[in-house]
């Protein structure tokens, strides 16, 4: 039976990288894949993990429709046996539909990596259709951490070290550092305190105050 599955994690988790692993394991076995994504922040058409692996692939914009796509490519001869699925936290509702009738319809493997949340931890559509509709979701081992150590869960906007919680949904960025807007993991506490690394350090700086014992 052909699955719809759905690899989901907070940002740097590792999910572009197994959705390349998953293209490369899949193809050198001789299976045919297309390989999707949306607004990559290498640019469009890409897929890049930050482990420096990257690939081209289809852009899926609003209007782009999967079914369309796979059933031209098998109308015309075309062999197409699975399909990888970047950055699905963009596709809209319709696409994930999309998705599910292929493998219902056309009996082929689809593998969607993404995000749950954004920075406000709200559901992104299109990963909230996926949590609906698949047949699995996984989450992915590995993570990264909050600056205090535990598991960071939830993705923070930052300005400036300063976490944002007023602005468009969609803003493609990373996590290191270069843009003026910034990505930052953090565990569900300090994601609900706005307690970021950098206020973190500012606020809870063990510092000492100078001072002269003798003189105490
Ligand atoms: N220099 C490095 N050495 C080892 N692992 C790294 C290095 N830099 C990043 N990573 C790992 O790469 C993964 C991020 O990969 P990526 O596929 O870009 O994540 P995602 O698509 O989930 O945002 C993380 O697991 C991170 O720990
Ligand atoms: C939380 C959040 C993220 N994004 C963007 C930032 C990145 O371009 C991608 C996530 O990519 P990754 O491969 O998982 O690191 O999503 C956004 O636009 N809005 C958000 O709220």
């Amino acid at each position: 039976m052909a699955e719809l599955v759905f690899h989901t994690g907070p940002m740097d988790c590792g999910k572009s990288t197994l959705a390349l692993q998953l293209d490369h394991i899949q193809s050198t076995h001789g299976r045919r894949g297309r390989v999707f994504t949306s607004q990559d922040r290498a640019g469009e058409g890409k897929i890049t993990s930050r482990l420096g692996l990257s690939t081209d692939a289809i852009e899926v914009t609003d209007d782009f429709d999967l079914w369309r796509y796979v059933i031209g490519e098998l109308t015309t001869g075309q062999r197409v046996d699975y399909i990888v699925c970047d950055e699905a936290q963009f596709y809209t509702s319709e696409h994930i539909d999309q998705l599910a009738r292929i493998v219902d319809e056309l009996q082929l493997d689809v593998y969607a990596f993404g995000i749950l949340s954004d920075f406000r931890t709200h559901l992104f559509p299109g990963s909230q259709r996926l949590v609906e509709l698949a047949d699995r979701v996984e989450s992915l081992p590995l993570g990264p951490l909050c600056w205090c150590g535990a598991r960071g869960t939830h993705n923070a906007r930052t300005l400036d070290g300063i976490m944002v919680t007023e602005g468009s949904r969609v803003v493609v960025g990373d996590t290191v550092t270069g843009g003026e807007v910034r990505y930052e993991v953090l565990c569900r506490a300090h994601h609900r305190r706005r307690m970021t690394a950098t206020r973190a350090k500012a606020t809870l700086s063990p510092d000492p105050l100078p001072f002269d014992p003798e003189n105490f």
